[in-house]
């Protein structure tokens, strides 16, 4: 049966919620509707970012200490007001739609201890926007010993199922945090973060220009990036890793750059971005033929250009020059991700969680 379902994403990035509509079995995309955005306001961002600090101290996964409960709050509005302004733009009532996949906003990824916290509370959301409502979704995979992240892998798969392109096919996602989906043919899906995305290079960008992110990547492309930092930082036993394996946003927050100037600085950030990425392709099975970029960091250019260097003869191309929405995939993914939690399907495979068994998960709450 073909399901209608807005997915939900609130990204490592901190920048919004992304919704995107989705019209799916759980196994084949049968149409992709529209996609829409609501930013966080500054104060918004702040306050995440102070939730995130606070959240270093969860040990169970219900406790919600210092600003975390706030931030519960405000996620939960934003969600709603995203919800809300989706379906007046687009004339859609709430019976339109099936089933909303609500990831929530993640402060705290550590998987190692069985542990992953994703705040927004689903019950309040789903009596707000009159809509049944599926979250957690990384928690059972977590709970089995897996990664709980990265999930987007069935989704990249599907897309790709239409994709004329030379395998394997590589599908990144630079958000806050890399990933990768691996893809070869019907039966290999492999998939892990890779290392840092965009959060190292915003947090930076905010400290030494107040810039948000530094737009198409202008600010790097003036600089020269300092590969001995680089190959320092790549020296870390995280990317020497087979995959699976998954990140919190801040895990290489410590690392510091010194006193680079905001052009060498962002350059050198970029490029470690790019060479983190690239450092996967030895630790396939085979190198891929054909990358595809998604994920805000497909909008920087100069992190194409680095990413394109270290992955030649590969092809590297951003996802929207095949049609498919950079912007709106995650969002996509967690609506589709919604409709095989309802069926029961996998989210997960040892293969790209390295939970032991292919698992379904997600939690539905009522209006
Ligand atoms: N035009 C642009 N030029 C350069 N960078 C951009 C541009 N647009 C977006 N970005 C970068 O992309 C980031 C947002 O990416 P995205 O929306 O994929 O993140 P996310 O949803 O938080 O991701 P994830 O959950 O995968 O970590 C911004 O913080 C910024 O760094
Ligand atoms: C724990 C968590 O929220 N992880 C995010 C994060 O952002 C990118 C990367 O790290 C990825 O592993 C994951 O998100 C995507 C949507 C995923 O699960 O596939």
């Amino acid at each position: 049966m073909i399901l209608t379902a807005l997915g939900l994403m609130s990204g490592t990035s901190l920048d919004g919620v992304d919704v995107a509509m989705i019209e799916t079995d759980g196994r084949q995309i049968k149409a992709l509707g529209p996609s829409g955005y609501r930013a966080y306001t500054a104060a918004e961002r702040s306050l995440l970012r102070e939730a995130l600090a606070d959240a270093v101290q969860i040990e169970r996964r219900e406790a919600r200490p210092g600003r975390v409960r706030d931030a519960e709050h405000v996620v939960t509005a934003a969600h709603a007001e995203a919800i809300a302004a989706f379906l007046a733009q687009n004339r859609l009532m709430p019976e339109d739609i099936d089933i909303v996949g609500f990831h929530g906003q993640t402060v705290l990824h550590r998987p190692e201890r069985r542990l992953t916290v994703q705040i927004g509370d689903a019950a309040a959301l789903a009596k707000a926007v009159h809509i049944p409502v599926m979250h957690d979704f990384r928690a059972a995979d977590v709970d089995f010993g897996g990664q709980g992240a990265p999930l987007v892998p069935v989704y990249h798969r599907a897309l790709a199922q239409s994709l004329s392109r030379p395998g394997p096919i590589a599908v990144v996602n630079i958000g806050g945090v890399s990933n990768i989906t691996y893809i070869d043919g019907d039966d290999v899906l492999i998939a892990c973060d890779t290392g840092p995305g965009n959060a190292l290079l915003d947090d930076f960008m905010h400290r030494t220009t107040g810039q948000a992110f530094d737009q198409d990547g202008r600010v790097a492309e003036q600089g020269t990036p300092d590969e001995a930092w680089i190959a320092g930082a790549l020296a870390l036993p995280f990317f020497a890793l087979p995959p699976p394996k998954s990140l919190d946003r801040n895990d290489f927050a410590a690392l510091r750059l010194g006193d680079a100037s905001p052009a060498d600085g962002a350059a050198t950030l970029t490029a470690f971005t790019a060479a983190a990425i690239a450092r996967i392709a030895p630790l396939l099975p085979k190198p891929p033929a054909s990358w595809i970029v998604c994920g805000g960091g497909a909008r920087n250019h100069t992190m194409m250009r680095m990413l394109r260097q270290r992955v030649a003869p590969a092809s590297v191309e951003s996802a929207d020059a095949l049609g498919w929405s950079a912007d709106a995939i995650e969002a996509q993914a967690f609506g589709f991700l919604a409709v095989r939690g309802m069926k029961g399907l996998p989210l997960s495979y040892p293969t790209t969680t390295g939970v032991p068994f292919p698992m379904t998960g997600g939690v539905i709450a009522r209006p």
